[in-house]
């Protein structure tokens, strides 16, 4: 699988800043759709362009725009929600297909419970956001019914990666490309990354 580590100062400032165990919620969340942004910027720097002549000020003129535009932006519930302001910055005419999973705390397991996902997802680049890869269940089980709709370019966007989650990923699908942030030590004995951000979705709704 190929790994995108972007690091891009403004990229590591900002995870530095979510890492401050006082963060407050106002500051995770801006932070979140911050680095969301930041990541999609380099999660589209590949995307095809195409020259097209448009009526300019001073008569016709060459201009390139982007090849076909079919993206879906694919956060996963809840804490995916927290990225998706910054996201869509970028792409503010993609269509959203939602995934619900939650992972269970004592297996780790994920448990899927929503989806509503857009239409011909066999022609549409799909950007999969969520703050963290863990064990990378969460993520395997979202792109799993991406896959199972027939998308074949799947983009990961995560903004702390732990190199099981990694490894995982990596296995289950190795055409995926993952863009994160950073990537961690390791998960401890309750699956957190270490150091991580702690518990995304609570830091993004204020919840404990
Ligand atoms: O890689 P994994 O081991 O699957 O862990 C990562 C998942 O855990 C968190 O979600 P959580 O289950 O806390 O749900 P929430 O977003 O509703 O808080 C996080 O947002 C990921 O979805
Ligand atoms: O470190 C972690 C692991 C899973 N989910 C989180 O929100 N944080
Ligand atoms: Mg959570």
């Amino acid at each position: 699988m190929n790994v995108v580590t972007v690091n891009h100062p403004l990229v590591k400032h900002k995870i530095g800043l979510m890492r401050r165990g006082d963060i407050s919620t106002k500051n995770f969340r801006e932070l979140a759709a911050e680095v969301g942004s930041l990541l999609t910027y380099e999660a589209t720097s590949d995307l095809a362009t195409e020259t097209v002549t448009i009526e300019g000020w001073n008569g016709p003129v060459e201009v390139e725009q982007i090849q076909g535009k079919k993206i879906t932006v694919v956060p996963i519930l809840r804490a995916g929600l927290g990225m998706m302001d910054g996201v869509l910055e970028h792409l503010p005419g993609a269509r959203i297909s939602v995934v619900g999973v939650y992972r269970d705390e004592e297996t780790l397991k994920p448990v899927h419970y929503f989806q509503k996902l857009a239409s011909d997802l066999q022609e549409r680049i799909a950007i999969v956001v969520d703050p963290m890869l863990a064990t990378g269940g969460s993520m395997i089980a979202a792109i799993d019914l991406l896959k199972a709709k027939g998308c074949k370019d799947i983009r990961a966007l995560v903004l702390v990666a732990a190199p099981e989650g990694i490894k995982a990923l990596g296995e289950a699908y190795p055409d995926v490309t993952l863009y994160t942030a950073a990537v961690d030590s390791h998960l401890n004995e309750n699956g957190y990354i270490i150091p991580g951000l702690g518990d995304a979705g609570d830091k993004i709704f204020g919840t404990k």
